[in-house]
């Protein structure tokens, strides 16, 4: 059994306050985006996992997919299981990736073996595996706060618009990027701005994350001000890096990206069906 599961875009990150058990309160949207990876399981005489496409650092016992299975199998009865993730996300980019894969693989798991899991208890376990692990089971736009992990659904279609994503060469962990913020409360709730025109958000919405990011990777701020020089309506870097979207409303002039002879993974999304195409 195969699905294919989706990156994330973060629309709007306000890091609220630091939390006791070391986490921080946050407010963020979740946006699914059509880049996907390709998640296949079948039934085996043990456990294994292999990996194509981009290279997943780290070891496969720290896969999430890995760790998902042995998450589940603690409740329920699985036989081994033979995992493929052929990877196309880029890792380590703000898009969850690594968090899609092991929602989806709990959804295969559910539906390969008949588990009859509610969608709650997906997200129980999903929950366990990372904060932004659990919006991917229902995986449609989302106010997340909290720990970024509970949810209430927004009404945000971007559909008629072109979003461009754009892999800057930074690599940024979420634990320097959480490090680097200084949490504070927002005025405005990020459930309401949302709401108003595309256009309107480069005035009022934000990520906390940039600030100190950006200082440490001036390339992911170029990035972003070539996206608005392309004629973005927005553009913001995605979580907490090092991928930057822009929001468009026509299919911008590409070549503004490539400036200064620095050479940026670009991928440019299109609405649903439609496919993508990634330039190097
Ligand atoms: C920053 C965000 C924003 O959407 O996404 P990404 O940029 O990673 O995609 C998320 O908060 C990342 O979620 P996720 O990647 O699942 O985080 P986890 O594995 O649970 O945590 C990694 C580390 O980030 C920090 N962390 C994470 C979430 C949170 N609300 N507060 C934190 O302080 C902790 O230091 C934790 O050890
Ligand atoms: N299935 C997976 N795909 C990608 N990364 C994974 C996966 N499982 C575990 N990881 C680990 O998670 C780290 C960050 O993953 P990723 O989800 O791509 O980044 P981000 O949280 O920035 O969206 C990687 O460095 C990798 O070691």
């Amino acid at each position: 059994m195969i699905n294919f599961p989706n990156a994330k875009i973060n629309i709007g990150l306000n890091i609220t306050e630091r939390r006791p058990d070391g986490y921080h309160n946050l407010e963020t949207v979740f946006y699914p985006i059509w880049i996907k990876d390709a998640l296949e399981i079948i039934e085996a005489g043990e456990l294994t996992f292999e990996a194509s496409g981009i290279g997943i650092p780290g070891r496969v016992e720290d896969n999430l997919c890995v760790k998902g299975y042995h998450l589940i199998k603690k409740d329920y009865d699985l036989p081994p299981v033979s995992i493929h993730l052929h990877k196309n996300i880029p890792i380590g980019a703000g898009l969850g990736g690594g968090s899609a894969d092991a929602a989806f693989f709990i959804k295969l798991l559910d539906e390969q073996f008949g588990l009859n899991l509610t969608i709650e208890q997906m997200e129980g376990y999903a929950r366990q595996l990372g904060a932004d692990c659990a919006f991917f089971i229902q995986n449609k736009p989302v106010y997340a706060h909290e720990k970024g992990d509970v949810f209430k659904p927004v009404q945000l279609d971007l559909s008629d618009y072109k979003i461009v994503l754009v892999m800057p060469p930074a690599h940024v962990s979420t634990g320097e990027a959480y490090r680097g913020v200084r949490p504070k409360r927002s005025k405005a709730s990020l459930q309401e701005l949302v709401q108003l025109p595309v256009a309107e958000w480069r005035r009022h919405i934000k990520n906390d994350f940039e600030e100190s990011i950006f200082k440490n990777h001036p390339v992911i701020r170029g990035v972003k001000a070539s996206l608005y020089e392309a004629g973005a309506l927005y553009a913001s870097m995605s979580g907490s890096g090092a991928s930057v979207f822009g929001i468009f409303e026509e299919t911008p002039d590409l070549g503004m990206l490539e400036k200064d002879n620095q050479v940026y993974h670009l991928t440019q999304l299109s609405p649903p069906g439609e496919g993508f195409k990634v330039y190097k």
